[in-house]
């Protein structure tokens, strides 16, 4: 099932294992969400907007991570690249999202899990196709303001109980498919947070 679930599941689960995988994120992300919490176990719509670090976390996951790693489309008219090679109409191309997103002329040192590339300021020069993860132009995700609410709500309220630890033994190998999964499972520790 694309649309709105598979996707979903994809996102939470490398967001939850990049939170294991890097603790000291993990750590200043439980604390924003402590600082709106407060003694609360839910969270109110006014709270999405009080996480933006979470949500640089998110948001990288998302760029290391593509939920949906390869788009396709059909040319409407012919296209002619930057380097001066064309494709007539018609032409089936694939859109490498997974690839966009390391791209290294964009990204700089590009494996480096780092939220501050998506700081304000940080993002403000970056061309807006660098970052894709829900696609562009007419035919994009019509769900991501929901997908990233979903997320954030997921992440929240997760760091909120438990400490993620990561299963050393266990890591994951990408398997990009209609959907980026791992072909040996996503696996974590979690512990009660204290
Ligand atoms: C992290 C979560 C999600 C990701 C990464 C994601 C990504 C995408 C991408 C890349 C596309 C474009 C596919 C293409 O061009 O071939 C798409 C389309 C779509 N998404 Fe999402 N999506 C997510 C969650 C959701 C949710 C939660 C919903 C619904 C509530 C949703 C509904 C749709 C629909 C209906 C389309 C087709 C739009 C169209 O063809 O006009 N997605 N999504």
């Amino acid at each position: 099932m694309f649309a709105g679930h598979d996707t979903t599941t994809s996102g939470i689960s490398w967001i939850l294992y990049c939170m294991a995988k890097y603790p000291e994120h993990q750590k200043k992300c439980r604390e924003e969400i402590r600082a709106f919490l407060g003694e609360r176990d839910t969270m109110d719509w006014e709270d999405l907007s009080k996480m933006p670090y979470t949500t640089m976390c998110i948001k990288e996951s998302l760029r290391l991570y593509p939920p949906v790693p390869i788009i396709s489309r059909q040319l409407a008219k012919p296209i002619t690249f930057y380097d001066g090679r064309s494709l007539p109409a018609g032409t089936v191309v694939l859109v490498n999202i997974y690839c966009i997103h390391r791209n290294p002329n964009v990204w700089k040192d590009p494996e480096v899990f780092d939220p501050q590339r998506f700081s304000l300021e940080n993002s403000s020069n970056r061309h807006p196709h660098a970052f894709v993860p829900f696609s562009a132009g007419p035919r994009n995700c019509i769900g991501q303001a929901f997908a990233m609410n979903e997320m954030k709500v997921a992440v929240a309220l997760t760091l909120n109980r438990f400490e993620i630890l990561p299963d050393l033994a266990n890591t994951p190998l990408k398997l990009p498919q209609i959907i980026l999964r791992s072909k040996n499972g996503i696996h974590v520790y979690l512990k009660k947070a204290s």
